[in-house]
């Protein structure tokens, strides 16, 4: 198999290449190709710089690595798009922070570019797209008008599913391989945490339903979205006032918090403090390209552009089933209805701001 990595040497890119160089998920006579390209990069060589470094690092073990500026030279059998516009990481900065809107704004052209360049040379034989940049949503909407649906998924959901299965695990003292979890949705304060898919190893019936509760912490599904919004207004606001430890004392708080809430929280806290979340999605991308190595059908929670399955439509977080490429949505049938209600209200939405975003552009 072959990747190309569009935004190469951005953060999340450059953390993407360089964990699948150093996992050896490609063999010696597959090729990684590091696609750059932007035309207001300040330092134009440096993916040649960064092979010659991986080459160095894993002379053992290592792809052929195959450097390009230009998006008609994409040849991955799987492309990862992490190039774009992301928010500011100074906390002093959130204030002025970027909404959605503008980073949708700012990236609806880059999707445009690429997903075109890689449709006009890939008729017949589409690579499957996995979207990390952000909005996630509007990077699913364009590529999959470009290079059908069944091509191209976003990362936001996927990512967000393996923090909500971390966050559920560490509270109960287990490994995140004994606990399965789905968060769907948007990916950013639209998620939806769908509990009637947490699996916990070793328990089932009223324990597992028990166990549920105690980790709910009282919070239901209604009350969610509402204590969402105003707990990450009180974490901007906190950290505005306290840019220097502002992002440590949102941590702690955070950590009191029931599991859903962590997830959707704590990216905001890790982005500011300046790491960012670059390792944790990286880590899930690379999760997810083995999965699509191996060859088998596994079930993913990645954005999808829905077209009336379950009843959603455009592109969002929800379970499908991948072998090569999406297959199939996985049934609802294990969602109460209030998950499921709040799920289609969520692609509604999504619907409109990428209207919105692709016409406004
Ligand atoms: N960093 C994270 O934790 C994280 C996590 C998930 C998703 N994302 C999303 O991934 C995207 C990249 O984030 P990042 O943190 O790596 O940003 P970054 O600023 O570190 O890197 C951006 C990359 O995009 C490239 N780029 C920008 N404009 C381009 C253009 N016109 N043509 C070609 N390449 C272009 C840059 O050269 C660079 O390689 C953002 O949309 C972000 O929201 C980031």
């Amino acid at each position: 198999m072959d990747i190309s990595v569009i935004g190469a040497s951005g953060g999340c890119g450059r953390e993407v290449v360089t964990r699948l160089v150093a996992d050896g998920v490609l063999g010696r006579r597959e090729l990684l190709q590091l696609v750059g390209g932007n035309p207001a990069s300040s330092r134009p060589c440096y993916l040649h710089g960064l092979r010659a470094d991986l080459q160095d690092a894993c002379a053992e073990n290592i792809p052929e690595l195959d450097v390009t500026d230009n998006p008609d030279d994409i040849i991955g059998d799987v492309v990862v798009m992490a190039a774009g516009a992301t928010f500011p990481t100074d906390a002093r900065q959130v204030g002025s922070l970027k909404s959605r809107d503008d980073l949708a704004r700012a990236n609806v052209a880059l999707f445009e570019q690429f997903a075109a360049a890689v449709a006009r040379n890939r008729r017949g034989h589409p690579p499957l797209v996995i979207v990390l940049s952000n909005p996630v949503e509007l990077g699913v909407e364009i590529f999959s008008r470009h290079l059908g649906r069944e091509n191209v998924i976003g990362m936001g959901a996927f990512s967000d599913s393996q923090r909500f299965r971390w966050e559920i695990a560490s509270q109960l003292g287990l490994s995140r391989q004994r606990v399965h979890a789905s968060m769907a949705g948007e990916h950013g304060l639209g998620m939806v945490p769908l509990w009637s898919t947490v699996r916990i190893h070793g328990l089932r019936g009223e324990e597992l339903a028990a166990t549920v509760a105690r980790l709910r912490g009282g919070l239901a599904l209604a009350g969610f979205h509402s204590r969402l919004r105003s707990e990450h207004a009180a974490l901007i606001a906190g950290m505005m006032a306290d840019p220097v430890n502002g992002p440590v004392r949102a941590l702690d708080h955070i950590a009191t918090l029931p599991p859903d809430l962590r997830v959707a929280l704590k990216p905001f806290a890790v982005h500011y403090s300046q790491a960012k979340t670059i390792s944790a999605t990286a880590n899930a991308t690379v999760d997810l390209v083995k999965a699509l190595c191996e060859g088998r059908a596994v079930e993913v929670c990645v954005q999808y552009r829905h077209e009336g399955e379950s009843g959603l439509v455009g592109p969002v977080g929800n379970r499908v089933i991948l072998e090569g490429n999406v297959r199939r949505v996985v049934p609802a049938d294990d969602l109460t209805d209030e998950e499921l209600a709040l799920l289609r209200a969520c692609g509604e939405q999504c619907q409109r701001k990428i209207g919105e975003w692709i016409h406004g552009a």
